[in-house]
């Protein structure tokens, strides 16, 4: 079963067609990294996705149902993205950051019941923020801070997370503590992962599927031990490197050796 599909999505600004015409499904339970170059529309497509933004023309269908036939909050109980950055308001405690996530499912001007505090209580809980639900957001590491921010997009219970580019800013050991906390909650939790990787390494390493952006278009979509190899480091990234299979998990694994010029 799909739990979500895009069908044809165009998206232009102005006069540039960003997306042309782009179809995906992702199925239940599976971990999908959008890959491409800067600007080659990874985080349009996600926004796209997650309802934020109506393509031009196409279509997004959760679980068989139009994402446009959708109210917000009703968008919001299917589907929680976690944009790449956000507004930090200073003195914010994570408790009522992460109680935000709750906000989105019942309306702004919605009352929180004591459903909706075992929630919370849950996401900082799996996320391992619970120890600091009183500190203010603002005066947090890098680290911690994401960690917050997949609480406050897991307190929203849904069954898709989308995240764009969850690792940025953050020191190899937090990316790894990121992307892994990712993997255990969507194995733990069957959850339906899309996330914008700028490393394709990460995305070979976590991913079920890499799709690959270029020139607006799915470039490659498939398994990740058969889609990342060596001729898409050239064709989508214009680098040339060598790619091999770890022989424990049989996943890819990438180095990089040179830019292609002119590419
Ligand atoms: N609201 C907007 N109005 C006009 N142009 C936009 C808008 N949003 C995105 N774009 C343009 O669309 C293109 C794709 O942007 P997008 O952010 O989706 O790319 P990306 O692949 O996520 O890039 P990056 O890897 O750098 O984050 C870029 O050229 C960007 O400038």
């Amino acid at each position: 079963m799909s739990s979500l599909q895009a069908n044809g999505i165009t998206v232009r600004f102005g006069h540039r067609t960003v997306l042309a015409g782009v179809d995906l499904t992702v199925a239940d339970g599976q971990w999908l990294a959008l890959v491409g170059r800067n600007g080659c529309g990874k985080t349009t497509l996600l926004r796209v996705l997650g309802g934020l933004h109506v393509p031009t023309s196409g279509e997004v269908l959760v679980r068989g149902r139009t994402l446009r036939s959708m109210s917000r909050r009703r968008a919001a109980r299917e589907i929680a993205v976690l944009a790449q950055s956000m507004p930090a308001v200073p003195g914010l405690t994570v408790r009522q950051l992460v109680r935000q996530g709750r906000y989105a499912v019942r309306g702004p001007l919605g009352m929180l019941a004591g459903g909706d505090d075992e929630q919370v209580r849950d996401a900082m809980s799996a996320t391992g923020v619970d120890g600091c639900a009183d500190a203010a957001v603002d005066r947090l590491s890098g680290g911690e801070r994401q960690r917050v921010r997949l609480a406050l997009a897991l307190a929203q219970d849904t069954s898709i997370l989308l995240l764009d580019e969850p690792t940025t800013y953050l020191d190899i050991r937090h990316q790894l503590e990121v992307l892994e906390l990712v993997r255990r909650l969507q194995q733990e939790r069957g959850l339906t992962v899309v996330t914008v990787l700028h490393d394709l390494e990460q995305a070979a390493r976590y991913a079920d599927r890499v799709v690959a952006l270029r020139d607006g278009a799915v470039h490659a979509d498939g398994p990740t031990s058969e889609v990342v190899d060596e001729r898409l480091l050239e064709s989508v990234f214009g680098v040339s490197g060598r790619v091999w299979r770890d022989e424990r998990t049989g996943r890819p694994l990438c180095t990089y050796d040179s830019v292609h010029p002119g590419s």
